[in-house]
């Protein structure tokens, strides 16, 4: 459970002084974006009624917010921009997230934009057609069962964002890192095993964009960092966690 905390402060500005609540709070922000305590910040105005504002916040913790920001060097300068509409405040209070929360489908999971379940499972077959043709990799899957290729095309369906079917039927997070425990796979073979599943996104027909495909990389990079650490001597399985949801990174997919 997250400690994370949600702050909304309800404001009703009288119209003629909202540019400079604003320009007050635009002052404020320079602080909340330097505090530790801030995950994030937005100061949204209603459409319908346009004295009506909502400021919301993202602390780290109803304690950082209120033992930490309130009492840093941060605070008074804070305190200064947006004394004067303290008495236009209507609601001030930390709301927790409840796990009633998700993603709309405005922007495409990368499941989708990559061509969902077939192309997860062209990249599957072509890649392990490389493995198992490939010196340094051949010898760590000596023995493969026939449906390894399926079950790593369901994982990866599920970490870009497609249908939940590894953790349905394989047994998920905890099942897949026990699958390389004791296996000591070295630097070599997992760079190996980064070349040759991008050479097999190209040959399987997974989209070539920037976007898509440096997600695509970002997870692998993760993914087989992970596998490495987990393969090693000292690695014990790690406690059950949920399968890990990649998304797009700092550039979002573009659609022209
Ligand atoms: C993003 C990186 C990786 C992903 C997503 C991944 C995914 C998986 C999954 C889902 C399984 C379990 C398959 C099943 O349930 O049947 C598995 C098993 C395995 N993985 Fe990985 N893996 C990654 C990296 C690596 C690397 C770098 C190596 C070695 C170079 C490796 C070697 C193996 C081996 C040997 C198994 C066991 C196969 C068997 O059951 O016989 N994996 N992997």
């Amino acid at each position: 459970m997250t400690t994370e905390t949600v702050e909304y402060i309800r404001y009703r500005i009288p119209e003629d002084r909202s540019p400079e609540f604003l320009s007050a709070y635009t002052h404020a922000s320079v602080q909340l974006a330097a505090a530790p305590q801030c995950v994030d910040f937005e100061l949204a105005r209603c459409e319908e009624d346009f004295e009506h504002f909502v400021l919301r916040i993202t602390w780290t913790s109803t304690e950082d917010h209120l033992e930490g920001f309130r009492k840093s060097e941060l605070f008074p300068d804070f305190l200064a921009a947006i004394r004067p509409y303290i008495e236009n405040i209507e609601e001030m209070r930390h709301y927790k997230p409840t796990t009633v929360r998700g993603r709309g489908a405005a922007v495409p999971t990368l499941f989708a934009w990559a061509g969902g379940a077939e192309a997860f499972g062209r990249l599957t077959t072509v890649f392990y057609e490389k493995v198992l043709a490939d010196d340094l990799l051949a010898p760590v899957f000596a023995g493969l069962a026939p449906e390894h290729a399926e079950h790593v095309a369901l994982w990866l369906a599920e970490v870009f964002g497609g249908p939940t079917a590894y953790s349905e039927t394989q047994g998920g997070h905890g099942h897949m890192v026990a699958k390389h425990l004791g296996r000591d796979i070295t630097e070599q073979q997992r760079r190996r095993w980064v070349n040759l599943i991008q050479d097999a996104a190209d040959e399987a027909g997974l989209p070539t964009d920037a976007a898509f495909r440096s997600a695509f990389l970002a997870y692998v990079e993760w993914g087989t960092r992970l596998a490495v650490h987990f393969s090693g001597p000292d690695a014990t399985p790690p406690a059950e966690q949920p399968v890990p949801k990649w998304n797009w990174g700092a550039a979002p997919p573009y659609q022209g």
